[in-house]
């Protein structure tokens, strides 16, 4: 036993920190605990954790990960000022560089405009993924967005791709109460975020810009219509993270593609070009990539100027009764997903994504 969990260690450590050819080139001190380490004492640590015979648990792991991370940061922080050093010799002093307009400012942003209330994910950079954050910042949207004149509310991407799903990096934010902690936290975030969607008065479309992954694309089955670009894709890789099911996803997709399809989606992580979830009733209308946004804002828009109050009403009378079983849905999948967060399969997936070993 402690020869297998020697090998995991070692596996592991390896797959998150990498050769020591890897580990970013700092030239600078390490943080925290360790504030007067030299590189040379954090190349020392990098090779002493490959070398450990004993697995020292996910938390442990996590620690680590979100340490390394810091380094990697400063080493972010010193190229970017070193970038402005040399695009601006000497900047002026009426535009420093903490007061100018950063390009990706805010992860979401939220228009209301033409009777539509757009709720825009916007971390090009990171394929939109979902930080945290972000899921906090959604639920406030869609809490006033429920509230506001607009009679359609919108959820789409910026950039390339509609969405990746949750950050995984949110894994390494480890509370105080550590690992257990984390994962409680996180299912009750959520429980309440997908309870979002179900209660979600208005019709609600999602205009899928790009790929689409995880709990991205587990949530459209609580939209109302779903357009998507050819380019498109959705993919529910859950096994692969060693993790399970979210968004009401268990329920609605057998419900929407049969049970098979579903399995074959939501067990194997088989990934649909947009044809084919169109085909399989996940996606309502595909659009060619040229014409997307212009065909589908100028529809929405049209759809917008219907009597606002018939479309809740009717909304209401579709939706009202699987509410109690969705949240009940919701419920059992947070639950079970909150065991899975502390599983080695799915500490060793996310470790392996973190250390550039594995995508999707
Ligand atoms: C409250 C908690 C609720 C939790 C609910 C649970 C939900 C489950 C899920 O959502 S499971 C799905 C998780 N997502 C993934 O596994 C996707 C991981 N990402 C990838 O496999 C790839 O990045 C890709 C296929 C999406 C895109 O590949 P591509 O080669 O085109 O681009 P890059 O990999 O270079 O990506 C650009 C940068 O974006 C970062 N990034 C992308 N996705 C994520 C992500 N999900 N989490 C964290 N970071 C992500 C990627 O690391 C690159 O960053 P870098 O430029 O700093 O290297």
């Amino acid at each position: 036993m402690a020869g297998l969990a020697g090998r995991f260690a070692r596996r592991w450590f390896s797959g998150l920190l990498g050769s020591p050819l890897q580990v970013p080139a700092l030239g600078l001190h390490v943080r925290g605990p360790a504030m007067l380490a030299s590189q040379k004492d954090f190349n020392n640590a990098v090779s002493q954790v490959k070398l450990l015979k004993e697995d020292p648990g996910n938390e442990v792991k996590l620690k680590l990960y979100a340490l390394y991370k810091q380094e990697a940061a400063r080493q972010n922080y010193v190229d970017l000022v070193s970038r402005l050093s040399a695009s601006s010799e000497s900047p002026s002093p009426e535009a420093p560089a903490a007061d100018r307009k950063q390009p990706e400012s805010d992860s979401l942003v939220v228009t209301s405009e033409d009777g539509i209330t757009t709720i825009r994910l916007n971390r090009p950079a990171k394929k939109n993924a979902l930080t945290t954050q972000m899921y906090h910042d959604i639920i406030a949207a869609l809490q006033a967005a429920s509230k506001d004149e607009s009679a359609i509310t919108v959820l789409t991407g910026s950039g390339d791709y509609y969405c990746s799903g949750n950050d995984l990096t949110n894994f390494t934010h480890l509370p105080a109460g550590g690992l257990e902690e984390m994962a409680r936290s996180a299912a009750a975030l959520l429980r309440d975020f997908v309870n979002c969607f179900i209660d979600f008065p208005k019709p609600l479309v999602a205009v899928v810009n790009g790929p689409a992954v995880g709990i991205s694309v587990t949530i459209l089955g609580l939209f109302d219509v779903v357009y998507a670009t050819d380019r498109a894709s959705f993919h529910t890789p859950f096994s692969h993270l060693g993790q399970s099911p979210e968004g009401c996803s268990s329920y609605t997709f057998p419900k929407i593609m049969g049970s098979s399809k579903a399995a074959e989606m939501l067990l194997f992580g088989k990934k649909l070009t947009a044809q084919e979830a169109c085909a399989q009733g996940l996606v309502t209308e595909v659009f060619p990539d040229g014409t997307f946004q212009k065909e589908v804002w100028a529809r929405l828009k049209a759809y917008s100027k219907l009597p606002p109050n018939a479309m809740r009403i009717s909304k209401q009378i579709i939706r009202n009764r699987e509410k109690e079983k969705l949240h009940a849905v919701n419920a059992e999948e947070s639950s079970v997903l909150r065991e899975r967060w502390q599983s080695d399969e799915c500490m060793n997936a996310i470790a392996s994504f973190l250390s550039r070993k594995a995508k999707l």
